[in-house]
């Protein structure tokens, strides 16, 4: 099928290549030039394993081109919209300029039959007002409104094989059309759930309240523990082996962070409120205020393990994307502890696979390596806060030998307290003792 991807971020690049990867003739459209160059260059603007491989080969193979002009998408069957809905910084509801900026350009070059789709997330009652706006301006063609669900690390994988499918579609012609999209994934048996679009819509944030509520359930879990000498890893696990409960998103930690699960539970709280509805979600705004306060427990750690002020102790800080294997700094709450302790007068070194490009746009006043080594060499305090496999297998004896007080805070949970200790370091997880 001949498809468009309108929006080529974290989520629509990658959308955009999977679908040539499954055999689509695909454009990608994006406003930003420098985006649309790399992209067409075969070069992914972000880090996510895997994309390079399939970017690459769809671009070679001329099913993938990109575009920064609207009238290059006039002769596709399906329009994928993929444009970021961020956080209104006022009234933190999504901020839907983008979203409407994009269909208006798109409409004027709809074919007949053309389907729409929509894949940001969006509040609820979003797409009926703009099926209504397709209806008027360009009744030829129709609007389908299709959850995306992906993980960024895994965003590859969890296009070409999702769990779920979700069509909020206003006739049966649009499910057909998004099948013959999907095939593979169709053919594969994955669950397809054809629906309206408010339950669409709220499918999407549902998911994401609950995985945000799940994670600031096991914190609010690592505070009791804090105060009574109980070990929260341990609870998890008690409590994971239960299936009703399950294990997954239950890692206590420095709490969530991302473009996503944070936006989305504040967008998701406002749009209750508009709705009248507000007391039916108002237990998102406890979510988000224990997700924050897991952020100062790190930094109240820290000024506790430098002896009560760390004004011009030497930190490292291990992580400043939001979670491991990706580049994304968006609401992260590495950088966010980074950036507090330099406030309160820390020599902040921080480190990261990938993520520092990103970080150092946003918080240019830290001090960045790219070696773990140099970061460590003489620090006082060691703080991981995103969990890259560099530095879940560090080796406590080797990394001894590198700062010049053996301290560590272990913000996600992920080393041996037993193996740090026997090496002679304060380690200090969350939650437990
Ligand atoms: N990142 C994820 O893992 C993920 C997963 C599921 C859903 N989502 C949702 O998908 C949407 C996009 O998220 P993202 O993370 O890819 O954001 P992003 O900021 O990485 O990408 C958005 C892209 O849209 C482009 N854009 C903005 N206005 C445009 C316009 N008028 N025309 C064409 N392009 C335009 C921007 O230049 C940017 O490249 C959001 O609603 C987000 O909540 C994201
Ligand atoms: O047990 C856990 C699991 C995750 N996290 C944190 O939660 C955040 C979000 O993680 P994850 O959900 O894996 O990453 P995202 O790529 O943001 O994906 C979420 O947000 C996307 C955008 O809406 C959705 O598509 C996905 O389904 C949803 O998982 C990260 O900061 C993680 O460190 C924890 O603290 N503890």
């Amino acid at each position: 099928m001949r498809i468009s991807v309108i929006g080529c971020g974290y989520l629509g690049a990658v959308h955009a290549s999977a679908m040539a990867e499954l055999g689509h003739d695909v454009i990608g459209i994006d406003v930003d030039e420098h985006k649309i160059g790399e992209l067409a260059s075969g070069r992914p603007p972000f880090f996510e394993p895997g994309l390079p491989e399939i970017l690459t080969s769809a671009t070679a193979s001329g099913r993938l081109r990109f575009s920064t002009d609207m009238a290059d998408a006039a002769d596709a069957d399906v329009h994928f919209v993929a444009v970021g809905t961020p956080q209104s910084p006022d009234t933190n509801a999504a901020d839907l300029r983008f979203v409407d900026a994009a269909f208006e350009a798109l409409i004027p070059h709809l074919a007949e039959g053309a389907l729409v789709v929509g894949k940001s997330t969006v509040p609820v009652g979003t797409a009926a007002r703009l099926a209504a706006r397709i209806a008027d301006a360009a009744p030829h063609a129709t609007l389908a409104w299709n959850p995306e669900f992906l993980r960024e690390g895994f965003a590859v994988k969890d296009t070409i094989e999702p769990d779920r499918l979700v069509y909020g579609v206003g006739d049966d012609h649009a499910a057909s059309v998004l099948d013959r999209v999907y095939h593979a994934a169709i053919e594969a048996g994955t669950p397809r759930i054809v629906t309206d679009y408010a339950t669409a819509e709220l499918v999407k944030v549902a998911a994401n309240a609950f995985l945000a509520t799940k994670i600031s359930f096991i914190n609010a879990m690592a505070e009791i523990a804090e105060v009574t000498g109980a070990d929260v890893t341990q609870l998890a696990d008690a409590i994971g082996h239960d299936a009703r409960i399950g294990r997954r998103f239950l890692n206590a930690g420095v709490g969530f962070g991302g473009g996503c699960l944070p936006k989305d539970i504040r967008a998701f709280a406002a749009r209750a409120e508009e709705l009248g509805r507000g007391e039916s979600v108002g237990f998102l705004r406890e979510i988000d205020a224990i997700n924050l306060r897991r952020r100062q427990r790190v930094v109240d750690l820290a000024i506790e393990a430098l002896g009560g002020s760390v004004n011009e102790r030497k930190v490292a800080v291990l992580g400043v994307s939001f979670k491991p294997d990706s580049d994304d700094v968006r609401d992260s709450p590495a950088l966010d502890v980074a950036v507090q302790l330099k406030g309160l007068g820390a020599h902040v070194v921080a480190t990261d696979p990938q993520g520092i490009e990103n970080a150092r746009v946003r918080h240019p006043q830290l001090e960045y390596v790219t070696s773990t080594e140099d970061a460590l060499r003489e620090a006082e305090l060691v703080v991981l806060v995103t969990e890259w496999s560099e530095y879940r297998s560090l080796d406590p004896v080797a990394t001894a030998q590198l700062v010049s007080s053996t301290s560590i805070i272990d913000g996600r949970n992920v080393l041996d307290p037993a193996a740090w200790r026997a090496a002679g370091w304060a380690y200090q997880g969350l939650g437990r003792p």
